[in-house]
This record gives C-alpha cells, structure tokens and sequence, in this order.
C-alpha cells in the first residue's frame, strides 16, 4: 500500500485502521493523528470517524460477511478497504451503494495494481447480488454472539461467567453504539440552569444527566463550545463522576490522586473542594503532567501540584505522608470503555488483568501508608472484570483488616447497579461507560 495520503476520509480512515493493526496506539488517538495530517475538515471528519469507529466495532462480523466471497489470502489493506465498504453497505443508510463500491475501488486503484481494483469490484458486487449471509448457520450461543458482536469468544465467555448470558449480550451490544456525549460542569463558574440555557442558545440539545453536575449534550461538538474554552464546563463521562463523589469530601481537606493523568478527576475533586485544601496529583509518566495541569488552568483550579511517580513506591517521593482522602483510579484493562476504544477487543489478552490485578494491589498497598486514620480510599477503574474489580479489593482488605467499606453517598442509588459483591458496578449502559467505584475508611 502506499504511504501516500489522497487527503479524503475513506483514505485517512484506512490509514488509521491499517495503523490499529499494527498496534501503534489506540484508535482513538490514531484518529486525530490522522485527521491532522490527512487535513480532513468540515463534515469529512465526522465521516472519517464513523468509518474508522463503525469498522472496528463490527470487523469479525463483516469478515463472516466477506468470507464467502473471498478465496485465498489477501493483503491487509485489501481486507480493510472491504471491511470499510461491507460496513457502510450493511450499516449505514446515507450513502448509496453505488458510491460505496465505487469509492472502495479508487481507493484499491490508488494503492494497488489493477488485479486488486478488480478484486474489490468483484467481491463487492457479489456480495450486493448474494446479500448478507444469515447467522442462523452459526449454532453455538457463544460462538454465534462472539460474530454478531465482534467480541473475541474469551472476553464473553469470562463476562458470561460473571454476569450471566444474558448481561453479557447487553453489554457486548451496547459496545457497538456510539457514547453520548457528556460533560461536566464546572460549578465553581457557572451554575447547571445557567450552562444549560447558554449551550442551549449555541444550538446544542441539553439534557440533565443522573450525578449533580453531568449533562448530556447533542447537536455539535462539545469542545467546539465557548464555554469549553472560557472552563464552565470539561468533557467526561457520568461514570467517571462517581469517584470523586465517592471520596466524600470537605472544604480544606488534603487529597492524594495516586493515577491522575489526565486530571478529570483530579479536577473534579477541586471542584468539589471548592478550591480550597491541596490534591497532590501523581502520575508514573511525567510527560502526561502537562495535561493536569491544562485542565486545572483551563477550569481554573490552582490548589493542585503534580508529581512524576510510580505509585507502588509514592512514599518515597511524597514529601506529605498522610493524607485525608486518596484516589486510586487505577491503570486498569479498560472493558468498560470499549465503545470509545473498540479496538481493544482485538488487541487484549485474556492473562492482562491478572498482571494488572498485581499492580492495582500494590498501588493501593501504599495508598494505605498514605491513608490518615480515619481517612477515606476510594478505589475505580473503567473496567468490567472482577479480577481487577471486587477480587482486587478482597485481596486488600484480608491485607489491612483496619480497612472498611464504606457506604456511597446517596447519589449512586439512581446510577445502574451491576454485580460487584463491594462497591459499586455500572455496567456500560446508553449514558454512561463500564465503570467500578469502592469508598474504603480507615479505622
Ligand atoms: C485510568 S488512567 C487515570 C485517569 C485519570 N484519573 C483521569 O481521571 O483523568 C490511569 C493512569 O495511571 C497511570 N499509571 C499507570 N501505572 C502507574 C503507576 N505505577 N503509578 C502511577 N501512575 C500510573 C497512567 O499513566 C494513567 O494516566
């Protein structure tokens, strides 16, 4: 394939899927990446992402779509033109199927030779002749929901044994919908009857989310807001609002945030705390700090100083050694985000939360060093996997029998409620991600 760029969305989409694959970086990084440099503006972008998000999503269904119409190995990029054109033929509706083949056939024009043009014409075309092929000729349950949903058969299979079959097929298919789009409200600069006039009078469509300070918005992109700009508002998910909830906290308090890059949390807090006390806001990559930082000074927080650090070893740098609350929000497998990474489900191992349930272990093992007597430890990831979840905090807690759960505010019983045995489980749902949230005191 040519590295060339032809500077159209179907182009720039397949520069960044054939980039996925090599394992670059998340699809959503790669996306702006290549949205930059293929300079793709206006609607195209909206387009590009579509394409690249809507292939991803549904790539072992649409190679169950293609398999009968191809014979013999063909080149990657060959696979993802295809993939690209089956998923707009099957799931979109906007654009005709004419354009679709045409357009897949220009682009196997421009980085192929004319056998591959051909090929895709011809594929193609018989797949608009034959028509979809039925998934009744697939007859095991788990292997049939593993093609419907484009879920590897190891992720459901370890999802239905936690949460059921039934479950399992909700989340598998609500990880193939699109997110809301969700912010935060800045309360510290305006208040949530007056952010929702001012995006209404943009053209936004607002509606109230489930957390105090959450609304979710439709119609334009939310950064593209002035009031993103000004710092009345951040963008972030409902789920991701539940930790700094969970900590409980009062004017004043010093918290330490042990994984806090970007800083939503991180500012959320200080939202909370009204600006007052301190957060010590740690991350291990020293490069990420700068984003903490952006946010803080966008939202306008100025009680947070950032530390480079691996959390396991804190104690060491931390020139505190105790403070009232501790967020650990976790590096973590993710599950719960897979709508917004979908290409996680290709790229994860079945062993990886086993090795992170170690490091999420040892990071709260020096959380609880840190944790003033009396003080509060919230524990969250963004994953759905009990390993990293309620076994991770069992672990803890047969380790510091001093530790308690402690009961979440009254904010969390309108939320989803999954099937975690401590703390709090949301289970992707059409507002918000998979998320797991546990508040933990110290005697
Ligand atoms: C789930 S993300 C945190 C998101 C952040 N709390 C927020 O709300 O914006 C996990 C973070 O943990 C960091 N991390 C990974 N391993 C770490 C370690 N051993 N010590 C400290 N931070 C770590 C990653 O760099 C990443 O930024």
């Amino acid at each position: 394939m040519k590295r060339k760029q032809l500077g159209n969305p179907r182009d720039a989409a397949l520069f960044v899927l054939m980039d996925v694959d090599k394992n670059q970086a998340y699809s959503n990084l790669l996306l702006t990446k290549h949205m930059n440099q293929h300079k793709i503006a206006g609607i195209d972008k909206g387009l590009m992402t579509e394409l690249t998000y809507g292939t991803l999503q549904h790539k072992m269904t649409l190679d169950f779509f293609l398999a009968p119409f191809i014979k013999g190995k063909l080149e990657n990029w060959v696979q993802w033109v295809l993939r690209m054109a089956v998923y707009q033929i099957h799931y979109l509706d906007r654009i005709p199927n004419h354009a679709v083949v045409n357009e897949a056939v220009q682009l196997a024009k421009y980085h192929g030779h004319k056998g591959v043009s051909g090929l895709v014409n011809g594929v193609l075309r018989a797949f608009l002749r034959e028509g979809v092929p039925s998934f009744d000729s697939i007859k095991d349950p788990l292997e049939r929901l593993s093609i419907e949903t484009s879920h590897p058969e190891w992720m459901l299979e370890n999802w239905i044994q936690a949460f059921g079959f039934e479950k399992t097929e909700q989340i598998a298919r609500q990880n193939n919908v699109a997110p809301p789009q969700t912010i935060r409200v800045n309360t510290m600069k305006i208040s949530i009857d007056d952010a929702i006039q001012a995006l209404e009078s943009e053209g936004f469509t607002v509606r109230k989310g489930i957390l105090p300070e959450s609304l979710h918005v439709a119609g334009k992109t939310a950064a593209t807001s002035a009031l993103f700009a000004s710092g009345q508002f951040t963008i972030q998910d409902e789920s991701s609002m539940m930790p700094a909830h969970a900590l409980q906290l009062e004017k004043g308090m010093s918290v330490l945030d042990m994984c806090a890059a970007p800083g939503g949390k991180t500012t959320h807090i200080a939202q909370l705390l009204a600006n007052t006390g301190h957060i010590t806001a740690l991350d291990l990559h020293e490069n990420k700090l700068k984003y903490i930082h952006e946010n803080a000074e966008r939202l306008g927080f100025t009680h947070i100083s950032t530390v480079a650090a691996d959390a396991r070893q804190a104690q060491e740098v931390l020139e505190q050694k105790q403070f009232d609350r501790i967020l650990v929000d976790a590096p973590c497998s993710g599950y719960g985000v897979i709508r917004r990474k979908p290409d996680m489900k290709y790229a994860k191992k079945p062993q990886d939360a086993e090795r992170l349930a170690t490091i999420q272990l040892a990071i709260l093992n020096e959380a609880y060093s840190l944790l003033s007597p009396g003080g509060i430890l919230v524990y969250s990831t963004c994953t759905i996997e009990p390993t990293e979840n309620d076994e991770v905090i069992d672990a803890f807690l047969q380790l510091h029998q001093d530790m308690q759960e402690l009961s979440l505010p009254d904010v969390f019983t309108a939320l989803p409620h999954g099937a975690a045995k401590v703390g709090h489980q949301v289970l992707p749902y059409p507002d918000g991600d998979g998320f797991y949230v546990v508040a933990l005191q110290k005697a």
